[in-house]
């Protein structure tokens, strides 16, 4: 697969962030380590455009962007404890709505908002915000990527697909608020992700789509990955549409290994298996995805 700009640029970055805690910039979140406390540390950015529709309500930006970071927190069984936000404004409107999708956010996850940084920008820049999510971790070391291990089952939970149907509704124009909530408010794991921690092997969130998640927890495990794409559940919206909700991205689900003999305690579906490292990082229902499926969403 050729190496996005992404990819390109995170590789030259892992030079200078060779701290331990860093995980080598391959995992969804950092872990600082303090003489007497653990912190898992991660911070996303959206930009317009990007990352959602210019024509969309900020309430909805606003909320959204604390769900994205807290799914990373959660996919290291952290409890989120603090954000900071770095905000470009906008319009007097568009920033009185992104006041209250923050409020929203804060209130829904009962997380405190500690800070940030305010900037104006040229007349006609795309607008783009960023947060820094800090959590407190169920258990030291959070578990990571790298844990993937030949013979574990793979899990995921809730379903696939529901962002890239509740993006397709409100390009259509759609005032169906629950089949666009998927896309514009996303549900962190942050629950399951805090129970999940002292049983799994590997956990991560799937925010770049099922598929190319997956190979890259596979890559950091140094394993094969294989997926029965029939098990894969998939919103009803997109029956006839697997493939596009196994790759589109923005769901927010919990990917995670664990042993055969272990079954999580929420709601999740077994998905596939951990094999030895073979020939590829990523079987789909037995074979290699063919070389121009797009697994998932990469930058650049
Ligand atoms: N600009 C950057 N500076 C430092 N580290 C970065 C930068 N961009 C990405 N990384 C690191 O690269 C790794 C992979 O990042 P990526 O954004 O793919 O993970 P993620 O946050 O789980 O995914 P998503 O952004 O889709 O939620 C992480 O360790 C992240 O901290
Ligand atoms: C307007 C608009 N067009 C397309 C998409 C789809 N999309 C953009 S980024 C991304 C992956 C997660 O981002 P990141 O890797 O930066 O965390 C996905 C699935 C969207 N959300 N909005
Ligand atoms: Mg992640």
């Amino acid at each position: 697969m050729r190496e996005s700009g992404e990819e390109r640029f995170i590789a030259a970055l892992r030079a200078i962030a060779t701290s331990p805690g860093a995980r080598g910039l391959a995992d969804d979140a950092a872990e600082l380590r303090l003489t007497n406390t653990t912190l898992v540390v991660t911070h996303d950015m959206m930009v317009e455009g990007v990352h959602w529709l210019p024509e969309q309500d900020a309430a909805d930006v606003a909320y959204k962007l604390v769900a994205v970071n807290l799914s990373d927190l959660a996919a290291k069984g952290a409890m989120p404890q603090a954000l900071l936000l770095g905000y470009m404004l906008g319009d007097a409107d568009w920033d009185a709505r992104f006041a209250q999708g923050l409020a929203d956010a804060v209130e829904a996850f009962g997380v405190p908002l500690l800070g940030g940084d305010t900037v104006s920008t040229p007349a006609g820049s795309a607008r783009s915000v960023g947060l820094t999510a800090i959590g407190r971790p169920a258990v030291v070391p959070a578990p990571s990527r790298t844990d993937a291990r030949p013979g574990q089952a793979l899990w995921v939970t809730g379903e696939l697909g529901g962002a890239l149907a509740g993006f397709e509704a409100m390009q259509a124009g759609s005032a169906d608020a629950a089949l666009t909530r998927p896309f514009r408010r996303p549900d962190p794991r942050i629950e399951e992700g805090l129970a999940i921690a002292p049983m799994a092997g590997a956990t991560m969130d799937v925010s770049d789509g099922l598929l190319l998640d997956a190979a890259r927890m596979a890559e950091a495990s140094g394993t094969t990955i294989a997926i029965d794409s029939a098990a894969v559940p998939v919103c009803a919206a997109l029956a006839d549409r697997r493939i596009d909700a196994m790759t589109w991205g923005d769901d927010y689900e919990l990917l995670f290994t664990l042993p055969e003999s272990k079954e999580p305690s929420f709601a999740a579906t077994r998905i596939g298996t951990v094999l030895p490292r073979g020939d590829h990082r990523l079987l789909l229902d037995g074979e290699p995805p063919a070389t121009q499926t797009r697994l998932g969403y990469r930058h650049g």
